[in-house]
């Protein structure tokens, strides 16, 4: 059970809330004439900032597209995504590494590490790439929390799949991202593992202050977030705050009956 993790939580938003980034009427097409598919088709979202938001919604509604558009991953076709006030679309490819580099934190399914680098390294690689020395005691206080210190000489290959998680998450964490983005991040995760990241996911927020944006299909993983923004055929459905196990399995419930009757 995952339901106590940011038991909590207490989410109250007004105008001056600030935002982390946003989705203004944002369309990705792919492809082109017969064979064009629209995956996001005037999306609108506010994210939040020192928040935790799970983006959730049936196969093929966009979420996956709405990740790398906001990661700067891929490009909107049209519309805007800002990250703070800085506008993705308008920076050059340069501009858009670095941001990538030293705004944004990626956690994604399986670690995404690379093999031949200890865990050490895959940790410090963003830093190094930008020519940065990590903040030792930073770094050195994250690996500890987050019960990796012992394995900092491992190749991946070495750790296990909870372990390869928690690599990818200090890495993530270690330049004090703007915003983490985890897709499908306890998909490959037994349960206990899949706890853990949530735990710690959760702890990147109210911890450290950072705000973290999860695409998931799993009702366990949403309810230990602040908010859940719902999508069904490349648009926001819905939003609702502080969710629980079974205000998400009502609310993702009425979202495939009302497709269901609408198809
Ligand atoms: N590179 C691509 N080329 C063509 N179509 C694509 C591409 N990537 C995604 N799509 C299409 O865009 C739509 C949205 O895909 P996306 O992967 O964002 O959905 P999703 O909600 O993340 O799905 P899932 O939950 O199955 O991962 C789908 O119809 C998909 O087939």
């Amino acid at each position: 059970m995952t339901s106590d993790i940011g038991a909590s939580r207490s989410v109250t938003t007004d105008s001056t809330t600030p935002l982390a980034a946003r989705a203004i009427d944002v369309v990705r097409e792919y492809g082109s004439g017969a064979g064009r598919v629209r995956a996001l088709d005037g999306l609108t979202i506010d994210l939040f900032a020192q928040r935790f938001t799970a983006i959730m919604g049936a196969s093929g509604s966009g979420k996956s597209t709405f990740l790398h558009c906001l990661a700067g991953l891929d490009q909107a076709t049209s519309g805007q995504i800002l990250l703070g006030e800085t506008d993705l679309g308008s920076l050059g490819d340069e501009s858009l590494t670095a941001t990538r580099r030293d705004r944004i934190g990626f956690v994604f399914q399986d670690g995404n590490l690379l093999p031949h680098l200890t865990a050490a390294e895959n940790i410090d690689l963003g830093a190094s790439l930008a020519g940065h020395r990590p903040d030792r005691a930073w770094r050195a206080g994250l690996v500890e929390h987050l019960g990796i210190s012992d394995r900092m000489r491992h190749l991946p290959a070495q750790l296990s799949g909870g372990q390869r998680q928690r690599v990818a998450v200090a890495r993530a964490l270690l330049g004090r991202p703007d915003l983490i983005v985890a897709d499908e991040p306890t998909g490959a995760l037994d349960s206990a593992s899949s706890r853990s990241l949530l735990e710690m996911l959760r702890a990147c927020v109210d911890d450290y202050g950072q705000t973290v944006v999860m695409v998931t299909h799993d009702p366990a993983a949403a309810a230990v977030t602040d908010e859940v923004v719902l999508l069904k055929d490349g648009r926001a459905a819905g939003v609702f705050r502080t969710p629980t196990h079974e205000s998400v399995l009502e609310r993702v419930g009425e979202l495939a009956s009302h497709s269901e009757e609408t198809a």
